[in-house]
């Protein structure tokens, strides 16, 4: 499958490197305004291929992307320290404006994954522009949040995180929603997990890893200026379900109703396959859970509707 990248800076190269290693795609075109940027980290990436997977990685132009099956954008500025997702709305909606256009003229029937941030709007922006149905356009959401919750608590419980069920819900943002009480550790609800294994989820514990996973992007941007290795894995395994049509149930961003929010995208637990998204998932919601999600829906469509 041939997968195009547009916006070859950390999160783009990370996600083609971690394409490479796990096998994902034939394929790998990066696109960059800065083209000797493109070229070269194509270049360092493809040095990776002899110890890992015979993909074609290379640098390229649009016209490039043609018949790539899956697109993903992360042209764009990242978050200064400090600074919010929702802060670059205006300057990433501006290239946006100029890339998703290009794309389309030339890859009509891909599927575009969207990174850059904040993702949830600029996912929505992207539906808008390219008039794809919802589930051909993919915001990587809160995959990676998911990702920090699964890890923080595999982590307290001494499981491997690929054991822990359980997903962040809503915007991938400040007001993102931890979905507690549907956590299952095996088939096992997580407060009975806990106290099988000594290892109890008090308030303390709690709050240490909401804050974990909320704060997680701020913490890293202070320490080394951004964050690019998760996003780069969330990426490829986005892909990786879409290639192999898994469907696999990811939380990922997508534009629906949800909770009463009419035409907002935010993420749910969604089926993804070689359509793109083909089916959404409501899990059950404590009532705090519920209006949490609720809130963070209307806040993403409040936004949306303040850029006219
Ligand atoms: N969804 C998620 O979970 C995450 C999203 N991000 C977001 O991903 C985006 C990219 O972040 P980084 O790769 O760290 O930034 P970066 O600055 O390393 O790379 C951005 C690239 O976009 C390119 N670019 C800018 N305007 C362009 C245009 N009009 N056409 C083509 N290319 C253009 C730049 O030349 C640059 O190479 C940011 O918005 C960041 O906030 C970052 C981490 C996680
Ligand atoms: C930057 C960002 O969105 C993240 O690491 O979560």
């Amino acid at each position: 499958m041939k997968i195009g990248i547009v916006g070859a800076g950390m999160v783009g190269s990370a996600a083609a490197f971690a394409m490479v290693m796990r096998g994902i795609g034939s394929r790998i075109v990066l696109v960059d305004l800065d083209e000797k940027r493109a070229r070269a980290e194509a270049e360092d990436i493809a040095h990776a291929v002899p110890f890992a997977h015979p993909v074609v990685v290379e640098a390229g132009d649009y016209v490039d992307l043609k018949e790539a099956e899956v697109v993903i954008l992360a042209a764009g500025v990242s978050q200064k320290p400090g600074e919010t997702r929702l802060q670059l709305l205006t300057r990433n909606r501006a290239v946006f404006q100029q890339v998703v256009g290009r794309v389309m003229e030339v890859a009509p029937k891909a599927i575009l994954l969207v990174a850059s941030n904040p993702v949830d709007i600029m996912g929505q922006i992207t539906q808008q522009i390219s008039g794809l149905p919802p589930g051909r356009v993919i915001g990587s959401g809160t995959i990676l949040d998911t990702a920090r919750f699964r890890w923080l608590l595999g982590r307290h419980l001494g499981i491997a995180p690929g054991s822990v069920h359980g997903y962040v819900l809503g915007e991938h943002g400040d007001s993102e929603v931890l979905a507690w009480s549907n956590v299952r550790v095996g088939s096992v609800e997580l407060g009975s997990f806990a106290a099988q294994v000594g290892a109890a989820i008090t308030a303390d514990v709690r709050a240490r890893i909401d804050e974990g996973v909320r704060r997680a992007a701020y913490t890293i941007i202070e320490g080394k200026g951004a964050t690019w290795y998760g996003i780069g894995a969330g990426l490829a395994r986005i892909v990786g379900a879409i290639e192999a049509d898994e469907n696999a149930v990811l939380s990922v961003s997508c534009v629906s109703d949800v909770l009463g929010v009419e035409r907002v995208a935010c993420s749910l637990p969604r089926v993804v396959g070689r359509a793109g998204v083909v089916a959404e998932l409501m899990p059950e919601l404590s009532a705090e859970e519920q209006s949490g999600l609720r809130a963070s829906a209307a806040l993403l469509k409040e936004a949306v509707e303040a850029l006219g």
